[in-house]
């Protein structure tokens, strides 16, 4: 087994990105992300706060805007408009999930496409699905540069995803399919699950179950990607892998922490200086 290094691939991307950035600040446009957090749930504060270092280490202009959870969705629209007409920021991230009362569609609608670095607009997701993508969800973005680096080569690969989310189970599918592998997205509802997890020479896995996969699931040899991001019986992170079993079995494998997560903050940051990029084009 070998491990596939997400905080370390993390750290050399983001040194790439550091030029890029220098290079645009000299032309005189700073790379601007706004996040937009409404809310209180645990867990997006700590994503978001990962989000915002990282920005401020890449010498970006970033803010984070905090919300309370009774913010009105008119209110939300109102306030993405304003960061849709506002040259300064060429990212916007509006942290999911949402509370109850606002409406996410409306919201992912809202915002201008060509700002819209999660690439989680029906816009964004449209290009994806025909092939020409603009704006690539991070975390299937980041999947992709980690097989790129480890030379993991998916043309006529058997490859499984679990998890048919439109932020990562679909958008990554499609991205391996672009790749060339033959792909098989699964769900709550398949039958007869390890089995075909055991088929796959890639397997990636984001359902939100802690240690769902286990070693009699894999194929020996498999590549094993785990997006989760659980807390175990004693409340450490842990991903949807059980990783101690399973590491025997694949051939290279992610690591939770420490892998999917910050090559996730990586492409984003990545997609906004992209952004930053096309917007000085214009
Ligand atoms: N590391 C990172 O950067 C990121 C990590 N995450 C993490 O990844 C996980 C998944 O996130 P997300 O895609 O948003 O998930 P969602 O909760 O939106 O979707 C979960 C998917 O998993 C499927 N599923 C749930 N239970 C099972 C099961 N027992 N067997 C098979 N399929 C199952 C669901 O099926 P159905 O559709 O039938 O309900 C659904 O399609 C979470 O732990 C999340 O925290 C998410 C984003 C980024
Ligand atoms: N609009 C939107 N865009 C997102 O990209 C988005 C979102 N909403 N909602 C929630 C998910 C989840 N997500 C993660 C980001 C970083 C880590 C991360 O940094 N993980 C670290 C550990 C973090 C910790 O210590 O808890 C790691 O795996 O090593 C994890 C998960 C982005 N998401």
């Amino acid at each position: 087994m070998k491990l596939i290094d997400g905080k370390a691939l993390a750290e050399t991307l983001q040194l790439h990105l550091k030029d890029e950035v220098e290079a645009l600040v000299k032309k005189g446009i700073v790379p601007g992300l706004v996040v937009i957090l409404v809310g209180e749930n645990p867990a997006s504060q700590v994503y978001v706060r990962n989000k915002e270092k990282t920005a401020l280490k890449l010498g970006f202009h970033s803010k984070v805007v905090r919300l309370p959870a009774d913010t009105s969705e008119a209110d939300l629209l109102t306030l993405i408009e304003e960061y849709n007409q506002d040259e300064a920021w060429h990212g916007i991230l509006v942290q999911l999930p949402l509370p109850k009362h606002i409406s996410e569609e409306k919201v992912l609608l809202a915002i201008d496409p060509n700002k819209d670095v999660d690439g989680f607009h029906p816009m964004n997701m449209g290009r994806l699905w025909a092939g020409n993508p603009v704006m690539i969800p991070s975390t299937p973005a980041g999947i992709m540069e980690m097989f790129k680096a480890y030379q993991v080569d998916l043309s006529g690969q058997r490859a499984v995803v679990v998890g048919r989310s439109n932020i990562v189970g679909k958008p990554m599918a499609q991205l391996m399919m672009m790749g060339n592998a033959t792909v098989t997205i699964a769900h709550s509802r398949t039958k007869n699950l390890s089995a075909l997890t055991k088929s796959a020479d890639i397997l990636v896995v984001a359902i939100g179950v802690a240690k769902f996969i286990t070693a009699d699931m894999v194929k020996k040899g498999a590549v094993v990607i785990d997006v989760g991001m659980n807390r175990d019986e004693s409340l450490k992170l842990c991903g949807d892998v059980d990783f101690d079993e399973v590491k025997d079995v694949a051939r290279l494998i992610t690591p939770v922490p420490g892998g999917v997560g910050p090559m996730t903050i990586t492409m984003l940051m990545e997609q906004t200086v992209r952004a930053a990029q096309l917007a000085s084009q214009k």
